[in-house]
């Protein structure tokens, strides 16, 4: 059974996907305050918000059971991502569902501003029919500063051009080419936002985009300028905004989401009669909230279902195909990060993750994040998954170092780890084979080809003869069959590996056992 809790409002379409599902209960507890939701999170296996709930450390570590976290909407400001991805939770949000809405909304406060119409409203409402008092101007002509091309930014552009504007855009990834084809000139923030009759921000919030329009830029506007923020309050200094306001600086701003929510009564933006406010309604659509409530019912329920998900936020995104590629490989980068697992003697330092030939393909980091999870999941715990596992081996103070080769000399693909531990230093490859899955092909330089699955043993000793019949009659002895065997050595005399499969695990009696024939410098069972 799994538990879901609901802590703001969505519509009711998202809530029937959830509760369709067998095995799921649905809880759905809104405005809660921060020790209720406390409490209700510890029995949850995920949560679904919108931007009110805050989702910080102490929910997340309050969050017993939790494994994903479901935004419905686009802005996952108020998620400790820090926190979720240190305590493997997913984040996902539903980052398509409303960007028409919020485009929209946008276009709304650009034409309520340059039209005065809720000052106008307001007016006539109070008696009067002031008709030379609100004299606005047209978009037509105008220049419009986007800062933030993404997808709100892109359609808030496109409508902008149908109305006949000039559109500066900026943003770190506009290319020259995107820019060309949408009829964009592509500028930087001061050209823009210098250059512009108005001002909309489509960035989400970050460390870069806090201020984005602060005291500086303002001072760079020019006085008939009308500034839209129907992004997230705090990419706007509201401080200087009034300060700009009060002094005439600017002609205008329509605001629809502010630094502290709800706004307070008393906050100074309220004074001004050119200062269109709205409650944070840019997704507020019928069809934005069906679009997003759907979209993340679906994927969270994906998530605990253990099935292929989409939209994760903490996670890198792959397409299907790419997932599907990948899927084999996820299992060999498992099976060897576990058989590193077993035969490190200590904590490693230092990870070297090779991938060659058809490995090195583009697989956003998956496939160390696994070779991780396989390493850490057999020392540590099942806590660690793909969303934790490069925190937690930063944390262990391992480096991890991918290098990627197009091209084996051996094999057309193969993963191969190389790890130095305070005891010495291992290296484990394997290959997947067509037919027969993923192999083990190489140990600690010595050449193997080996199915890489099941109980196996793995000695390091002296090259001398005998050594096989001893630990095969150890083991015979024992009553432990043996499946298959590899051996290996480099020179006549030297130090020789060898890997054998076993029909039943080994225990640490077996292992102390082997251990005693003379000239075993290294002896581990292992289990995959
Ligand atoms: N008012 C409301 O109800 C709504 C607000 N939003 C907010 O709108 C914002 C944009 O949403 P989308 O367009 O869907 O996101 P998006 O991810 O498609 O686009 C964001 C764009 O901002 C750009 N960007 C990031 N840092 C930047 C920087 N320092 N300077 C310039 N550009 C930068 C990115 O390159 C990206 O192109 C988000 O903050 C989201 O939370 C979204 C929906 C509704
Ligand atoms: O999707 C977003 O980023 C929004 O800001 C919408 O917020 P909301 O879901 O309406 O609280």
């Amino acid at each position: 059974m799994f538990r879901i809790l609901v802590t703001d409002d969505i519509a009711k379409s998202g809530i029937e996907v959830l509760e369709g599902v067998p095995d799921v209960q649905v809880d759905v507890q809104t405005n809660l305050s921060e020790t209720e939701l406390l409490e209700a999170i510890a029995e949850a296996d995920a949560l679904v918000v919108r931007s009110q709930t805050m989702v910080n450390e102490a929910v997340i570590a309050a969050g017993k059971r939790l494994k994903v976290i479901g935004r419905a909407g686009v802005g996952v400001d108020n998620i400790d991502l820090e926190a979720a991805t240190k305590q493997g939770v997913l984040v996902i949000n539903a980052p398509d569902g409303n960007t028409i809405a919020a485009a929209e909304h946008t276009f709304a406060m650009m034409i309520s501003l340059a039209r005065h119409i809720p000052a106008a409203n307001r007016d006539l409402l109070g008696g009067k029919w002031n008709r030379k008092r609100w004299v606005g101007v047209e978009l037509r002509g105008k220049t419009l500063a986007v800062l933030g091309m993404g997808r709100i930014g892109t359609e808030v552009a496109k409508r902008a051009k149908v109305f006949g504007m000039q559109v500066l855009g900026f943003d770190p990834f506009l290319t020259e080419e995107r820019a060309n084809s949408l009829g964009v000139v592509k500028a930087s923030i001061d050209e823009a936002v210098a250059g512009a009759d108005f001002i909309t921000v489509h960035t989400p919030l970050t460390k870069e985009t806090h201020h984005l329009i602060g005291r500086e830029r303002l001072s760079l506007v020019k006085p008939t300028v009308r500034i839209v923020n129907c992004a997230r309050g705090g990419i706007i200094d509201e401080q200087a905004l009034c300060e700009a306001l009060a002094e005439e600086r600017v002609a205008g701003a329509a605001l629809d989401v502010f630094e502290s929510e709800p706004l307070l009564e008393d906050h100074p933006l309220r004074q001004f009669e050119n200062v269109i406010l709205t409650p944070h309604l840019g997704a507020s659509t019928v069809e934005a909230q069906e679009n997003v409530a759907i979209q993340v019912a679906e994927q969270v329920i994906h998530v605990l279902m253990d099935e292929p998900f989409e939209h994760a936020v903490n996670l890198p995104s792959l397409n299907a195909q790419q997932k599907a590629q990948l899927a084999p490989y996820l299992v060999l980068a498992e099976k060897l990060g576990l058989f590193a697992a077993h035969i490190a003697q200590g904590a490693p330092s230092e990870m070297t993750v090779t991938y060659t030939g058809d490995a090195a393909g583009r697989d956003g980091g998956y496939l160390t994040r696994t070779v991780l999870k396989g390493l850490f999941g057999f020392q540590y715990s099942d806590d660690i998954n793909y969303v934790n596992a490069l925190t937690f081996a930063e944390e262990a103070g391992l480096r991890v170092k991918e290098v990627r080769e197009s091209r084996g000399l051996v094999y057309t693909n193969e993963i191969s780890i190389s790890f130095v531990t305070e005891n010495g230093t291992h290296r484990v490859g394997g290959t997947l084979y067509h037919e027969s899955g993923p192999r083990l092909v190489e140990l600690d330089g010595y050449a193997i080809d080996m199915p890489i699955e099941g109980n196996l043993l793995f000695t390091r000793h002296v090259d001398k003869p005998g050594m096989i019949g001893h630990i095969g009659t150890c083991l015979g002895n024992l009553r432990i069959n043996i499946a298959g065997m590899q051996v290996g050595r480099r020179e006549s005399g030297g130090e020789a590996v060898m890997l054998l499969t076993v029909d039943r695990a080994l225990s640490s009696d077996v292992i102390a056992e082997i251990a005693k024939v003379d000239g075993i410098s290294m002896v581990r069972a292992i289990e995959l």
